[in-house]
Order: C-alpha cells, then structure tokens, then sequence
C-alpha cells in the first residue's frame, strides 16, 4: 500500500532516500488533501489551522525539530493525529550556539575582527578592551533539556547559573519564581523555553531593564519568547548592554535596527544547523514516520499526544 506524505519545508537528502522507499511525497504545490495520512514539517512553518482542517485522513506530523508552537497540537489531538518532535538529540547543539552568542557579545568578537578586517588595528593601534565571561551570574529562562545542557556547558567559565522555569527543579542552581528579580541578580540572560501564548513576549521592557545597561540577552528559544521593540528601545538608550539573537519576531525578516547596532550579534536560527546535528534530527524525524507505519506509534511523540 503506498502512503501519502506532505512535505513542508526542506529535508535533507538521506531523509529523501529513506522516506522515498516507504511514501509517496508530496509538495505543497500539488497535492490532494484528502489523499495526506504524514506530514513532515519544520519548527518554523508547523502546520497551519485551514491545512490542518483540510487534511481529513491525517494521522502522525513528523517535527523536524523540538519546538512545535507552529503547530495547533490541541486541535491535532482532539482529531486523535500524532505530533512527533525531536527532543534530546539536539541538546548539546543549541547549548553551544548559546555559548557562542554570549562569547561573542562578551569577548566583542565581531567588532575585533572587523577591526582587523579594516586595517584599523594597524591604522589606530591595540583594540578597546572588552569584558571577561569568568565568574558570571547567568539566567537560564527555562531549565528543560537544552537549558541543562547550557548550564552544563557553563562550568569551565565558573560562572553561577540561577533559572526560572513554570516550576522548581531538583538541581542545584537557586530558582527564581519571578523573572524579572532574576534579571536583575544577572549578568546574563538566556532564553531557553518554548514559544507560544505561555512565553509571549514574557522578556518585556521591564525585564530588559533589569537586566539592565551591563547585561547581555541571549535568546536562542523564540522570537516571539522577547518583545522585540522593548530590545531594540533598550539596546539603542543603553538600558541593556548586548544582545545576541538566534530567533525573531517576524524570522526571516529582522529589524533594520537590530542590524544597524553595535551591540547585536546576530545569527539565522541555526541553533542546531550542523551536519551532525541535523543528521540525527533528520533520522528521528523519519523514524518517527516509519515507526507508525509499522505499529501505529511515534518514538518520540510531544508531550501533549502521549496518550494517544
Ligand atoms: N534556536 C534554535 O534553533 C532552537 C530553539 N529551540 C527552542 O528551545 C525550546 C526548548 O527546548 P527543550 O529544552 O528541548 O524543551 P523542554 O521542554 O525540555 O524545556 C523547556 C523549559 O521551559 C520551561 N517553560 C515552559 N513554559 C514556561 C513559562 N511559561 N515560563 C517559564 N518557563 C517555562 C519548562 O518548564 C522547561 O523547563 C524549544 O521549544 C524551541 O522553541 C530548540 C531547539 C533549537
Ligand atoms: O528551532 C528549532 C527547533 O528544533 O525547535
């Protein structure tokens, strides 16, 4: 029996191979709604409400990722559709593009080595200088998976992690119920949770502020987890040092003014875009597919769908 899965946004060609030989793959230009029992699909498209409707004989979404707040997961579960995600395989990934966005911002390393790039070091002489990561307070908003690998990575910097998360954890950094009192005993924030309505802009203005004109932002979670005007307000009047942005409001598209400051640094949400990293998401993903052809279960189903 041939199965008809929709492809939303780009796979890699060993996904390709793999899927080919169980399904029939369709694109988003051409295929027949009713015909769709798969979707594979990406943390930033998911899938959209009318799509979701229209699909009548849909049973398993495939997340090419671990985020899924582009995804109406109560709707698919009221349908009784699998939503599958890629949790864990990741983690150390997006742990260390945090890490290099913070270095970053700390250690200037975009404005030294345009510097150098420009002949300034020969033309004006030795580079300001810039701060120490050593023995920092940091913030991790949301302490889940990815936000334990941070802290993890954190230690040879000897810094001292404190989190705020929906609940205290059984670890050993000090939790904070409130995140603004957390940002203000921090050097750094990162932001780490999922999106959606529970995180919507929960990094606003008063937050930013707190954090306040040494502080540095990461957020390697979701756009829609900072409110993007109060960063750019906070970051151009001083009120917050730097930023380094992974994630947007509105991705691809970024605030000329994001791209305009000093203080950015700035990446195209690759949290996890390495090969290996992408390799095992990729084989999840598929065998998250390949499993419910076989006996009707996902490997790694979101939390939501787990009794489905
Ligand atoms: N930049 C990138 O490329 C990537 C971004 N992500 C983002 O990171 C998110 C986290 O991934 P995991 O660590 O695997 O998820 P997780 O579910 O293991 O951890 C999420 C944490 O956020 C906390 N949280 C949830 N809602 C909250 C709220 N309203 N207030 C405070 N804390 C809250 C939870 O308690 C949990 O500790 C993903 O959902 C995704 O949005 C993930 C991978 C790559
Ligand atoms: O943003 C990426 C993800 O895996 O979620």
């Amino acid at each position: 029996m041939t199965h008809h899965l929709l492809q939303i946004g780009g796979i890699t060609p060993d996904m390709r191979e793999r899927l080919e030989a169980a399904f029939t793959i369709y694109q988003l230009d051409d295929f027949d709604p009713t015909a769709i029992t798969h979707v594979i699909t990406n943390g930033h498209d998911g899938v959209n409400p009318e799509l979701m409707t229209s699909l009548i004989n849909l049973k398993v979404i495939s997340g090419y990722g671990v985020g899924y707040d582009a995804i109406d997961v109560t709707e698919a579960v009221r349908r009784n559709i699998l939503v599958a995600h890629t949790p864990n395989v990741l983690n150390q990934e997006v742990a260390t593009t945090a890490l290099l966005l913070l270095l970053a911002c700390y250690r200037e390393l975009l404005r030294d080595d345009a510097y150098v790039r420009s002949g300034d070091w020969q033309a004006k002489g030795n580079a300001p200088l810039t701060r120490s990561m050593d023995k920092q307070t940091v913030g991790i908003l949301g302490l889940g998976r990815i936000g334990q690998a941070i802290a993890n990575k954190l230690a040879p910097w000897d810094a001292t992690v404190v989190y705020h998360s929906r609940r205290k954890k059984d670890v050993p950094y000090r939790y904070f119920d409130n995140l603004t009192e957390m940002a203000r005993a921090c050097d750094a924030l990162i932001c780490i949770t999922p999106g959606g309505p529970s995180t919507h802009k929960i990094v606003n203005a008063e937050v930013l502020e707190a954090l306040g004109p040494h502080g540095t932002l990461i957020n390697v979670s979701r756009g829609s987890v900072v409110d993007e005007a109060a960063l750019i307000a906070a970051l151009t009047s001083g009120k917050l040092g730097w930023a380094g942005l992974d994630v947007f409001e509105a991705e691809p598209v970024v605030p000329q003014a994001l791209r305009d400051l000093p203080n950015t640094v700035l990446l195209p949400h690759v949290g996890s875009a390495t090969v290996e990293t992408r390799a095992a998401m990729g084989a999840l993903t598929v065998d998250n597919l390949l499993q419910h052809l076989k006996d009707g279960t996902v490997m790694t189903p979101v939390p939501e769908c787990a009794d489905l």
